[in-house]
């Protein structure tokens, strides 16, 4: 039986600091967390973490993998110029393989990262991402994005694929692969399609996502035609509920936050992605006042550029108190608990995100041994002004070692390098 101890750690999680602690593992479960390990257990591993802080893995409520392969081909643009005039033409010339090699490159970072669970949405290479991020031992949420401009056929076709990939993806033997429906936005899917979207989610109980109030033009055009704004609109019609994962929701008035509130949706920031854009600054601090489970996620890497949560967890801290002019706007610990334990609820997995007895072993191993990380005098701090994802040295997911000193153990990086470049090779001869 998989079974270990991580000895001599600062242990920090977004409910508590232990400073010098330890943890136990058997099989994919945490069964022990204290401050003084009694070594009984004479077959047991025992890993040395001093120098170390061992914090649950990162989870990333928002992206869209392939997209690693266009990482900087639109710097500098608005959303919907990015979209229409560079993003979707450049999506035209991607492929099944291009896109498996894009998901590689972003399974690869998001790991060496310390993300160990993720959001994936995009229509290309379903099966080869559910099936490589098994192999990477990674945990995920996967759904098909839909953009219904097209025929009814082709709506319900789609439609139809991303309930057949979200059933897959929940029956995964690991159990660690869940499904969502993800139609796009409101305005590129009718309300029609997206009332159908969400029952076809109700009927398979698979949670519903989706980007919405991502800048100010959107919710100015959308309440031009439907005499009121998206999210109000959608909530009303009982589109967003329970449950729902409301990405971006960047221009959300007071009366919005209380009703997302009220009805239980889930929220996912993308602070870097929103400054990026010039999409706008999301009210964070007055969603976490109104306990809006609010998680962060990266987007894509062609708006952040990267999938590093250490970042996006340091703007999520920090726009606030610049833009509020109020430095206790935003808490470290509440940020660290938002990239963690709200993240993996959001997600699906509601035993995983703390460093807790009876969750699952789902961490990572930061080296503080470095100057910007010296001297350790507030955990949370560390994390989240100081860290970034370079720092973490392991990661384990459901007691599985997916990196150990800094050395990938389920995927082999050169190759997915090298398959990225050729990827990109082909995608610019396809333009
Ligand atoms: N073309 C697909 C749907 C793709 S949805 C996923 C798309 O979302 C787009 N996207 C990525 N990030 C953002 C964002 O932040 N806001 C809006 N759209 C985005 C990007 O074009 C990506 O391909 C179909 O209907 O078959
Ligand atoms: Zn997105």
């Amino acid at each position: 039986m998989n079974q270990f101890v991580v000895q001599n750690v600062t242990i920090i999680d977004g409910k508590r600091i232990i400073p010098d602690g330890f943890v136990q593992v058997k099989d994919k479960w945490i069964v022990a967390v204290g401050s003084e390990w009694m070594d009984n257990h004479e077959e047991c591993e025992c890993i040395d973490g001093q120098g170390k802080i061992l914090m649950p893995g990162l989870v990333n409520t928002h992206g869209h993998t392939p997209m690693t392969l266009l990482r900087g081909i639109s710097d500098d643009l608005p959303l919907e110029r990015w979209l229409k005039e560079k993003i979707w033409p450049a999506e035209a010339a991607l492929d099944e393989e291009t896109a498996a090699a894009g998901t590689a490159l972003a399974l690869v970072e998001m790991l060496r990262a310390g993300t160990t669970c993720f959001a994936d949405m995009y229509h290309l290479n379903r099966e080869g991402t559910a099936l490589l991020t098994e192999e990477s031992g990674m945990k995920a949420s996967l759904s098909r994005g839909m953009i219904a401009f097209g025929s009814k056929e082709a709506q319900r076709e789609k439609l139809n694929e991303a309930v057949t990939y979200a059933k897959a993806c929940d029956a995964s033997s690991s159990g660690r692969l869940r499904g969502a429906i993800f139609p796009h936005s409101p305005y590129t899917c009718s309300l029609h399609f997206l009332q159908e979207a969400k029952a076809a989610a109700d009927v398979s109980s698979l949670p519903f996502q989706i980007h919405i109030a991502e800048t100010r033009k959107e919710v100015r055009e959308y309440e031009k035609e439907q005499g009121k704004r998206p999210i109000a609109h959608l909530m009303e019609k009982g589109i967003l509920s329970n449950g729902s994962l409301a990405v971006h929701s960047v221009h959300v008035n007071k009366a919005e936050i209380s009703a997302l509130s009220h009805a239980g949706v889930h929220v996912s920031h993308n602070p870097q992605s929103n400054l990026k854009l010039g999409s706008g600054i999301a009210p964070l601090p007055q969603m976490l006042n109104e306990n809006i489970p609010v998680s962060l996620g990266t987007d894509s890497a062609a708006s952040n550029n990267t999938l590093d949560l250490f970042v996006e967890m340091r703007q999520a801290a920090m726009i606030h108190k610049g833009n509020e002019e109020r430095a206790e706007v935003t808490n470290a610990q509440e940020i660290v608990n938002m990239a963690t334990y709200t993240g993996a609820q959001t997600l699906g997995f509601p035993r995983a995100g703390l460093i807790k007895e009876g969750y699952e072993a789902d961490f990572i191993l930061i080296d503080t041994r470095q100057p910007h990380l010296t001297p350790q005098l507030n955990g949370y701090g560390a994390l989240v002004y100081a860290a970034s994802g370079r720092d973490v040295t392991d990661v384990f997911v459901a007691g599985c070692a997916l990196m150990r000193d800094r050395r990938l153990l389920t995927l082999d990086e050169e190759k997915i390098r090298k398959e990225a470049a050729l990827a990109h090779e082909k995608w610019k001869a396809a333009q």
